[in-house]
């Protein structure tokens, strides 16, 4: 039994927490799985002075005292409304934080939640429906809502790779209908050296080997997860190198057009902060910071100077927002803000995302 099932860490307890409310269920199922628990007795140290927050740490059963300096001293309560949020911005570096009762923390990695938030958004009304179109050979057996389980298999199975972790959000829907399933066996040559390029893969299930030259020679082997036959789309040169498999598998593989389209042209404009500061300094134009964090998120910490706009609402609100003013997306909506950046650009709005 795993420790989300023994603590009662269920789609339904975790969708009253904030941002994971914003999740629909097939995200918010992934996260709860990826997550981990931290169970704790009353009196154990939880966080030196000096520590780093890897994690969104949500504080679900105790008390704990954080503790600043030799005087200041606070108690954090998961029964309390502010623990409905994840309790990072609670515990400063410089504080130590014991544990007053027993309890648990659950521990969200944040970059996982960043891109389950935004795909959410980007498909909200995929939840549990399988794709919207194009897939070739995952099809939703569950067109009328029921849950799909090859297709959500086959969905996290592509949300594992780390190569889509800095690609807009808004693209991945498309990107990920694109994406045809292969079955492969022992033996099977899937990219031949010297050939054209045709295809990208990424390694789901197996693992291959990449040999060159005659004889062939081993360079690598390539286990799940791994991704191959970029070198010569990117390049427009033949293949470097033949990829065969080791034992029967399977496959994503994605043409060559949908590979550069969707993969290879990034289509949303970064700004570092220090870039956004220069140009605040001597504006050429009119400019504004947009946030577009839901308004529990905003509402609990609130950036000043900065219109907010959940992206829920984002289409319908354009005719609120000027085509002279370059908008600015804050950096804490994290991959949000790229899909509000493509909604805006798509509608010709001038728009930077910030990043540091
Ligand atoms: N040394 C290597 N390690 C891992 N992968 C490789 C190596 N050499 C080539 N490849 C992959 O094998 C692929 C063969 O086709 P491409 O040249 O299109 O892209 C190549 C890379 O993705």
């Amino acid at each position: 039994m795993s420790l989300q099932s023994q603590y009662n860490i269920t789609e339904k307890t975790m969708a009253s927490y904030s941002p994971l409310d914003q999740l629909s269920s097939t995200y918010l199922i992934e996260v709860i799985k990826k997550g981990s628990v931290v169970v704790f007795e009353a009196g154990d140290v939880l966080f030196e002075k000096g520590h780093a927050l890897k994690f969104h740490y949500y504080l679900l059963a105790g008390k704990i005292t954080v503790k600043k300096g030799l005087f200041s001293s606070k108690t954090v309560d998961s029964k309390r409304k502010e623990s409905k949020h994840p309790i990072n911005h609670l515990i400063p570096s410089d504080a130590t934080v014991k544990a007053q009762t027993t309890g648990h923390l659950f521990l969200v990695d944040p970059k996982l939640l960043d891109r389950a938030l935004a795909w959410s958004e980007s498909n909200p009304k995929n939840d549990n429906n399988g794709p919207k179109k194009n897939s070739k050979t995952i099809t939703p057996n569950a067109a009328q809502g029921e849950f799909d389980e090859e297709y959500f298999n086959w969905m996290t199975s592509l949300l594992e790779f780390p190569l889509f972790l800095n690609l807009p959000p808004a693209n991945i829907t498309e990107l990920f209908d694109q994406f045809e399933r292969v079955e492969v066996e022992k033996g099977q040559t899937i990219i031949q050296e010297n050939d054209e390029g045709d295809y990208f893969y990424l390694l789901i299930n197996g693992s291959a080997q990449v040999v060159v030259g005659d004889p062939k020679t081993k360079v690598a082997t390539l286990r799940p997860g791994a991704y191959f036959g970029e070198e010569a789309l990117v390049s427009d040169i033949v293949r470097s190198a033949s990829v065969i498999m080791e034992e029967d598998g399977c496959l994503a593989r994605l043409d060559k057009e949908s590979f550069q389209k969707l993969l290879h042209s990034p289509l949303v404009q970064y700004v570092s902060i220090a870039e956004y500061r220069n140009t605040l300094a001597a504006p050429e134009e009119k400019m504004a910071l947009l946030d577009i964090r839901s308004l529990s998120e905003f509402e609990h910490i609130p950036m000043p100077d900065c219109l907010h706009i959940p992206l829920s609402e984002l289409r319908d609100s354009l005719s609120k927002l000027d085509k002279s003013v370059a908008y600015y997306l804050t950096e804490d909506g994290g991959q949000r803000s790229d899909i509000a950046a493509h909604i805006l650009s798509q509608h010709q709005f001038k728009v930077f995302v910030l990043r540091n």
